[in-house]
């Protein structure tokens, strides 16, 4: 079992992470700005408090009417239920947009990365970054920065006017609470690195269970239910550690600081004692002294246990811009399925690649060298050749999933680069040798990036083609049947030809299919050959196979070993 080494875990610094919030927050910083100006509002409520208690000190002791003082401190409270109730709504509000907003960005780039992009992430762990780590970043301003402005201000707000009343006293009492403060702080950072470890261990637990749900069969069939179980019981318990880890730093913040705040209490007192005493402090202030530091506790044990809430919240944001950072297409907005219109029907795609080269990253021998080949345009092309030799990855190539190292693919006498594959995508259709077929009914699947809906007797039509009208016949709403998210209720050979008949319904210029009878039975297959003949003369067909049958009726073949 791998683990997380400490070089996954970055410290950024304070500063960095604080700019990387900041484009977080930015956007939504009128809602933070008016609940940090509640916050100030109701701060100046809470300072206001001791005040209003010392004037009805000073009436009791100079014989005065308690009313107006009364009445004073009875609206301060009031105010201060209405104003934090107000503020809070205010930015748990801002915390649930940040958390959409966040995740509006990471799937709108996810879904436009490069096939470089995909495979350098496991898939559980996007999944567990856009639900687990989104959702981290709302604490930051639900609970956090609630309670960590409130905190600061009232606490700034106290200092001020204790400072006023006694200076002697404040600085005394502040030097032994300050050298809490500092023990406390250092503990903060130790609690982003444990809580960012954790928050990887949930990505990799997500990650594996995606990977057993995917081969669930083999899991099952290969007795592998326990071992693969550990696994993931181990990745929960690495989480788990973390998270331990991050609780212990996070539990010891609070005795620290309430260690020194006590010990500083014992200070005002005895030294307020004396100078009450001499004549230097007058009672009335010394009262207000003493609440003012009632006041004061709380606010920094609360300001201190917001920090650690938006300490955890830092520990996901890193894992969100590692997924933001990857390049995704300029045109990442617009994403009209289907081919343009304008070419339904039109002329075959002329498709040339031209001394091409690729190797996969971090592979020393290339797939593909100095390759050339042309499609027969209008016709049917098959890639033939041994497994591994690179049948795939040419088909990947021809349509801009994967850019060569060297040399270029041209279509219709165009290159193809990432500035123009949304232009290629648009009257290509690709059949892949998986045939992934999408959770969600048949009718969907079929016309899945078709664009336009098609007429009942063109979708009629095509299932037919594939041999498909009678199993469709059999489910128990024909077309409007579902299939669950991997299509399991499909076999593998009905699975690819929905796929075929999903590419045929896009009506390409470059009908795209890698193994497209790998899973087909003799007769489907004769009948798919016979489908793709009629059909050819509209479209560049390009296929890789290993089945003679596809390769004879090809009007070229083109070998990958060279042969
Ligand atoms: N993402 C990847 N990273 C690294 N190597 C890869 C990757 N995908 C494929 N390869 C390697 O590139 C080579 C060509 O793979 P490719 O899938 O193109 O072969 P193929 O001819 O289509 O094989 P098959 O007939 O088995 O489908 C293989 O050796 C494969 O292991």
């Amino acid at each position: 079992m791998e683990t997380l080494t400490d070089s996954q875990f970055p410290d950024l610094g304070p500063q960095a992470r604080a700019r990387e919030l900041w484009s977080f927050l930015e956007p939504h910083r009128l809602k933070i700005f008016a609940g940090v100006a509640l916050s100030a509002i109701g701060a100046g409520i809470s300072v206001a408090q001791p005040i209003a208690m010392m004037q009805i000190i000073n009436a009791a002791l100079q014989g005065g009417g308690f009313a107006t003082p009364l009445s004073v401190l009875g609206a301060l409270l009031l105010s201060d239920v209405v104003v934090s109730g107000v503020q809070s709504w205010v930015l748990l509000r801002a915390g649930e947009h940040v958390v959409l907003d966040v995740r509006k960005r990471l799937v709108g780039n996810i879904l436009f990365w490069r096939l470089s992009s995909y495979r350098r992430f496991r898939r559980g762990d996007l999944i567990a970054r856009v639900g687990n780590d989104a959702s981290n970043l709302r604490s930051i301003l639900s609970d956090g920065t609630i309670e960590a402005t409130g905190a600061v201000l009232t606490l700034l707000g106290a200092i001020v006017l204790m400072v006023i009343i006694d200076p002697v006293l404040f600085s005394t009492s502040l030097a032994i609470f300050a050298v809490a403060g500092i023990i406390s702080w250092t503990f903060l950072s130790k609690i982003t690195k444990e809580a960012e470890e954790a928050n990887q261990y949930v990505g990799a637990l997500s990650a594996d269970l995606d990977r057993v749900l995917g081969g669930f069969i083999t899991v099952i069939t290969s007795g592998m239910q326990s071992k693969e179980r550990d696994r993931l019981v181990t990745r929960a318990e690495q989480s788990w550690r973390a998270g331990l880890r991050a609780a212990t730093w996070d539990a010891m913040t609070t005795p620290v600081l309430l260690f020194g705040a006590n010990l500083a209490l014992l200070v005002v007192f005895g030294l307020g004692g004396v100078r009450v005493a001499s004549g230097a402090l007058g009672l009335p202030e010394f009262v207000s002294f003493v609440l003012y530091f009632g006041v004061l506790i709380p606010p920094v044990i609360v300001g201190f246990q917001a920090m650690t809430t938006i300490q955890r919240g830092l520990g996901s944001l890193h894992r969100i811009n590692e997924v933001l950072d990857e390049p995704a297409a300029a045109d990442a907005v617009e994403d009209d399925s289907g081919p343009n219109p304008a070419f339904t029907r039109a002329r075959p795609a002329k498709v040339a690649a031209q001394n091409i080269s690729f190797s996969y990253p971090g592979s020393e021998h290339p797939v593909l060298k100095d390759l050339s080949m042309e499609a027969t345009p209008g016709g049917i092309t098959a890639i033939l050749g041994s497994s591994g030799s690179g049948k795939t990855t040419l088909l990947h190539i021809l349509c801009g999933l994967e850019d060569p190292e060297a040399g270029e693919v041209r279509i219709d006498g165009a290159v193809l680069n990432p500035a123009s594959v949304k232009e290629t995508n648009s009257f290509t259709a690709f059949v892949q040798q998986e045939a992934p077929i999408f959770w969600g009914t048949i009718r969907e699947n079929l016309t899945y990036g078709v664009h336009h809906i098609p007429h009942e007797d063109d979708l009629i039509d095509v299932v037919s083609l594939l041999g498909l009208s009678e199993t469709i016949s059999r489910l128990p709403n024909g077309l409007d049947s579902h299939v669950d998210d991997h299509g399991v209720s499909l076999s593998g050979g009905e699975r690819q030809r929905i796929s075929i008949a999903r590419a045929l319904l896009r009506r390409p210029r470059m009908l795209i299919l890698d193994e497209p009878t790998a899973q087909v039975d003799a007769a489907n297959e004769a009948r798919l050959i016979s489908a793709l003949k009629k059909l050819s003369s509209q479209m560049t067909v390009i296929l890789s196979t290993h089945r003679s049958t596809l390769a004879d009726a090809a009007d070229q073949t083109i070998n990958m070993e060279g042969d």
